[in-house]
């Protein structure tokens, strides 16, 4: 059964709790189970893994998304270090369009954030070498692949100094110029 709660004030983001198993060996967790999402009505079909590391407390990755008709839902978890992780609403017509949520994952709570179709998605490492993984209902298409810049939404980020970027995402365009190429039909 999965324990999934809707954010407020973006109910198609889903934070899920973990339900872990302790015994003196340590925690057993199902991470991932197609039937819990079904019967939890979340339509989506996982086809691709992801799994980055960063070195550097301060690495930002983000935010980014793929266009339709290749765009991708996500589920997302950190298995080391810690990382805030963050989605935009960019659903053009969504009565929330540029609202965020941020939320910080980690190994010890087990956290998972589900990010549907239609949300930027980015993280900012807490800790050295932070890893994140996190499942895509889309393959990779590098040709639909878009970027917004980090400081350019008004997320309230919980790490103060100057993040490090990757090229791609210190020349991503301000949230201002951005057209999204998400319409309402991705709106739940
Ligand atoms: C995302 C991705 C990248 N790559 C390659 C392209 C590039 O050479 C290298 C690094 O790619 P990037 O710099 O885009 O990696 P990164 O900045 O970690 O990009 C990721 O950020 C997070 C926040 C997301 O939500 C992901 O969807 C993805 O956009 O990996 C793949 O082969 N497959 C993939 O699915």
């Amino acid at each position: 059964m999965l324990n999934a709660r809707p954010v407020p004030h973006l109910p198609d983001l889903l934070v899920i709790e973990p339900r872990r198993f302790v015994d003196d060996r340590g925690y057993f967790e199902e991470t991932w189970s197609a039937g819990d999402f079904a019967k939890a009505g979340i339509g989506v079909t996982f086809v691709q893994d992801n799994h980055s590391m960063s070195l550097a407390p301060g690495t930002l990755r983000g935010l980014h998304f793929q266009a339709p008709p290749r765009a991708q839902a996500k589920l997302v978890r950190c298995v080391r270090g810690a990382v805030f992780d963050v989605a935009v609403d960019i659903r053009r017509g969504s009565p929330t369009y540029g609202h965020w949520h941020g939320i910080e994952l980690a190994p010890g709570n087990g956290r998972k954030f589900f990010i549907p179709e239609g949300f930027l998605h980015g993280f900012i490492t807490l800790e050295p070498n932070s890893e994140v993984e996190y499942k895509c209902s889309d393959s990779y298409a590098p040709d639909l692949e878009g970027a917004v810049r980090w400081d350019s939404v008004g997320i309230d980020w919980p790490w103060k100094d100057a993040p490090r970027l990757s090229p791609k995402d210190a020349a991503a365009v301000p949230f201002s110029g951005f057209h999204s190429p998400f319409g309402k039909g991705q709106i739940a």
